[in-house]
């Protein structure tokens, strides 16, 4: 298929009910995304909260952060959307599919990271709202733009998308300890077998959009495989340190090692197998990892 191929053609606006619309805002949230997002930042909020919890600064920083992740991923979209018109998986957005215009897109990402920012600092606390402000800036303006320049972008967006434990304990403990930077860093290294997984499945995709992931600027696939097995093994690693820093107990410890062995064991398929269906397992296997080791590490602490 030729590069310059437009998958989904740059129309203007179509005429949409009102369901329709709001299912195309829902749609610019990215709201799977965005709900594992708040259901990490949940669990940090619960670890770093010193004595009971309160509940009503809990649902004030669940909805702030939720505002916020959804905002930046409108942004995203409105800063990629020729890039998304290229690609399979990205062409029925909201903006490629002329569901709603990029200035609307603009509009509706900045009144939800700047109404976010400024519910969360008041309600929550400024420290909630600088993390997140960063989160914002590291993501849009810094990972965003870098994916067409480097393959390096997916590590420089791990920052980003390793806040969401980070900003949940700042939000509960007003200040960060640790255990917050033990699991802000199982969230970093967790990231890379996830990205490097889809990257692997839609190669072909990225390719045509001038996105340089690992797997398409590289011939043989080694390298990939390479660090998603390494990162994989940190990330196991890592997910013990809370046992011996005591913010969990045996129970954890052991649901922490057969979930990282679940998590290695689909790495390891894909090393040695290294099909598309042995990716998909990887994406699958790291989408449910990240929360049941939250929740055991949260469970076993209660
Ligand atoms: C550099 C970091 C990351 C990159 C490049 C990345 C990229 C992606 C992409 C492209 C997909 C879509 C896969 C598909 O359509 O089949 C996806 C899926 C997903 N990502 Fe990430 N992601 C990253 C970090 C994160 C973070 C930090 C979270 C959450 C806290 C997350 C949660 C998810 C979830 C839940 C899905 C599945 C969504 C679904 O079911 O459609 N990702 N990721
Ligand atoms: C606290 C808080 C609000 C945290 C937010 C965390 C965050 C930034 C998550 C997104 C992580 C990420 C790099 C996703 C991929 O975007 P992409 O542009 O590569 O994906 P795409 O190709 O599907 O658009």
């Amino acid at each position: 298929m030729p590069k310059s191929l437009v998958l989904a053609s740059p129309t203007p606006v179509v005429a949409l009910g009102l369901r329709d619309r709001l299912a195309a805002y829902w749609a610019l949230t990215k709201p799977r995304i965005t709900f594992e997002v708040v259901l990490i930042a949940a669990f940090g909020f619960l670890l770093g909260t010193p004595g009971p919890v309160d509940w009503a600064r809990f649902c004030h920083a669940m909805l702030g952060i939720g505002l916020l992740s959804g905002g930046i991923a409108a942004l995203n979209q409105w800063m990629e959307h020729p890039a998304d018109g290229q690609m399979r998986r990205t062409a029925t957005r909201p903006i490629p599919s002329g569901k709603v215009t990029p200035f609307q897109a603009l509009l509706f990402g900045l009144v939800l990271t700047i109404g976010a920012e400024a519910y969360l600092c008041p309600t929550v606390n400024p420290l909630t709202a600088v993390l997140g402000l960063a989160t914002a800036i590291g993501y849009v303006w810094i990972y965003t733009p870098l994916k067409t320049r480097t393959w390096l972008s997916t590590a420089i967006g791990s920052f980003p998308g390793a806040m969401p434990p980070l900003v949940g304990w700042a939000a509960a403990a007003g200040s960060l300890s640790l255990e917050a930077w033990v699991l802000f860093a199982i969230m970093f290294f967790w990231q890379f077998p996830h990205f490097y997984a889809i990257a692997w499945m839609y190669r072909e995709d990225y390719r045509r959009a001038g996105i340089g992931m690992l797997p398409v600027i590289e011939a043989d696939g080694r390298r990939t495989i390479r660090q998603t097995l390494i990162t994989g093994l940190v990330t196991v690693g890592l997910s013990l340190l809370p046992f011996w820093l005591g913010l969990s107990g045996w129970i954890y410890l052991a649901g922490a090692l057969v979930l990282g062995a679940l998590f290695l064991q689909s790495c390891l398929t894909l090393a040695r197998t290294r099909t598309n269906l042995a990716a998909k397992r990887v994406l699958r296997a790291s989408v449910m990892y990240l929360p049941m080791l939250f929740l055991l590490m949260t469970l076993n602490r209660l």
